[in-house]
């Protein structure tokens, strides 16, 4: 029986990039496979190409064994192909049912739009998926995890038969995942092929039947999840062995030296007050579920939103931070969490992403900007945290997600900053990257830099932080040091005592 997936031989070429190789590849119904592979290996360029959002350059998709031509998305949707992204297609102010028929609405015997129908059929393939989701609301109202099943419901609504998962899980807290694996596991059941990408190597063993590595544009094996492990898996993705992904655990911390107290921030007036402290040379980390409202809290501190109250004393003076511009000038700087929307400007090439808010380092008397010394510049910081690109004048939104992100880190990387704030800044980034990214992390902090690190992420929190402040339902549950900085603590008061 021929699979019910074929790719074969695929090869696609943007300018200056060898995005794929005569990769082929099978999927059978009921299956998961896996697409493994570091920032930029080409796993998105391959699922785009499957989807009809790209052409191949060479090639043949084959689906029951017989060949496709994919003109655009609408084709790979009609020949049973469904793709969940990162970012939603979803209509935030429509519901459920509006969103899942959407330009192909249900109609009466009158040729009238048929709500009730309409209402039935999504209850119908929320059913199917086992979840229960209010239907008479605007989906901006729910929860992203909601969305997400309501995006499958829609795919099925269109007869998928074969999904694309492209790193689903990074904005849900650990038990939303688990409710998409549960989906994941009826939907294999019922004959459904699903491809999944993920950077995170538990969920591979978690979910997938089969994974197939990519490195540099080219398939580099095949393997049976049940075969295999993790360090193989990550040798094969990296080409060599990463041992510790976490530097050695050393602190750098001063902690007679207070860089930033945060007295009673409130974020409304009615809000809860969070008080905090960080010493020079810390990584204090935010950890808490997704929603907790830690993103909410920097961004009430640098200013990016007005808190109602807030006494905030630096380097022993007090400051009012009501402007990021302001909390830049005193040295405070912040990575956001979501690198499309607040962290780049993406037609900009990479250079000048990098230099963005630093341009007065390159001056010169004239106040003219000095190009050759900012390239050097966002060539060595592109560098440090290897940047994926054809070169700096690359627009960044050319680049994969993974590389995006690392242009972000480059930036605040070459910023003379007192007090870093990163939020969630290693989602979306490969093993091997994230160890070099840590290691930048506690490199800044021998230098003296104190680091804020927001991170839904155990392990990170764990392996990096010198203290952690756990967030619970907008307020500081807890911060843990020591001996009580651990997983189980964490989890405890991340989940407001629910969990063991
Ligand atoms: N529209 C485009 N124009 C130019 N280059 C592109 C475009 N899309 C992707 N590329 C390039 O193709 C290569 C593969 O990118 P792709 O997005 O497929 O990687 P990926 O494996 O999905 O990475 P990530 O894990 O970071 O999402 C990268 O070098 C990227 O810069």
């Amino acid at each position: 029986m021929s699979p019910l997936l074929s790719l074969r031989h695929i090869s696609k070429a943007f300018p200056g990039v060898k995005a794929l190789s005569d990769v082929s590849l099978d999927l059978h119904q009921g299956e998961v496979m896996a697409l493994l592979g570091e920032n930029g290996a080409g796993k998105s360029t391959l699922m785009k190409i499957l989807c009809g959002i790209h052409r191949p350059d060479d090639g043949e998709i084959l689906i029951d064994g017989k060949i496709h031509h994919f003109h655009g998305y609408q084709d790979a949707l009609k020949a049973g192909v469904g793709i969940i992204f990162q970012e939603f297609s979803l209509i935030p102010w429509l519901d459920a049912a509006d969103n899942i028929f959407l330009g192909r609405e249900l109609k009466n015997a009158l040729g009238l739009r048929d709500r009730r129908r309409m209402l039935r059929e999504t209850e119908a393939l929320l059913a199917r998926l086992k979840v229960s989701i209010p239907l008479d609301c605007p989906i901006a109202e729910l929860s992203v995890a909601d969305q997400q099943f309501i995006e499958i419901a829609k795919a099925l609504s269109l007869n998928a038969r074969i999904l694309v998962l492209d790193e689903p899980t990074a904005t849900l807290t650990p038990s939303e995942a688990d409710h998409l694996f549960d989906i994941m596991r009826e939907l294999r059941s019922q004959g459904v092929g699903m491809v999944f990408i993920s950077h995170h190597m538990e969920e591979i063993f978690t979910i997938c039947d089969r994974v197939t590595v990519m490195r540099d544009g080219e398939k580099v094996d095949e393997l049976r999840v049940a075969e295999t492990n993790a360090d193989d898996l990550i040798e094969k993705m990296v080409g060599r062995r990463v041992e510790n992904i976490f530097p050695i655990r050393r602190c750098d911390a001063d902690f007679n030296d207070v860089v930033l107290d945060v007295v009673a921030l409130k974020l409304t007036a009615n809000s809860p007050e969070h008080s905090i402290k960080l010493h020079r040379g810390e990584i204090l980390g935010l950890a808490g579920l997704v929603g907790s409202g830690r993103s909410e809290f920097a961004m009430g501190l640098i200013g990016a939103t007005r808190p109602a109250s807030a006494d905030v004393t630096l380097e022993g003076k007090h400051v009012k931070l009501s402007h990021p511009a302001i909390a830049l000038e005193h040295g405070i700087g912040l990575l956001p969490e979501s690198r499309k929307t607040q962290g780049l400007v993406l037609p900009f090439s990479c250079r000048d992403n990098i230099s963005l808010n630093n341009l007065d380092q390159y001056r010169n008397g004239a106040h003219l900007l000095r190009r050759r010394s900012e390239l050097a510049n966002a060539e060595r910081l592109m560098q440090s945290v290897r940047v994926k690109a054809p070169d700096a004048e690359t627009p960044v939104g050319n680049l994969s997600g993974g590389n995006q992100q690392k242009v972000v880190i480059a930036r605040w990387l070459g910023h003379q900053c007192k007090v870093l704030i990163f939020d969630e800044p290693t989602r979306g980034i490969d093993v091997g990257a994230k160890s070099e990214i840590y290691a930048l992390m506690k490199e800044l902090t021998t230098q003296g830099v104190s680091i804020i690190m927001i991170s839904s992420e155990l392990p990170e929190v764990l392996g990096l932080c010198d203290r952690a402040a756990v967030f619970y339902q907008g307020s500081i549950a807890a911060v843990l040091e020591g001996d009580e900085l651990d997983s189980q603590s964490i989890m405890h008061h991340a989940t407001g005592g629910l969990s063991a």
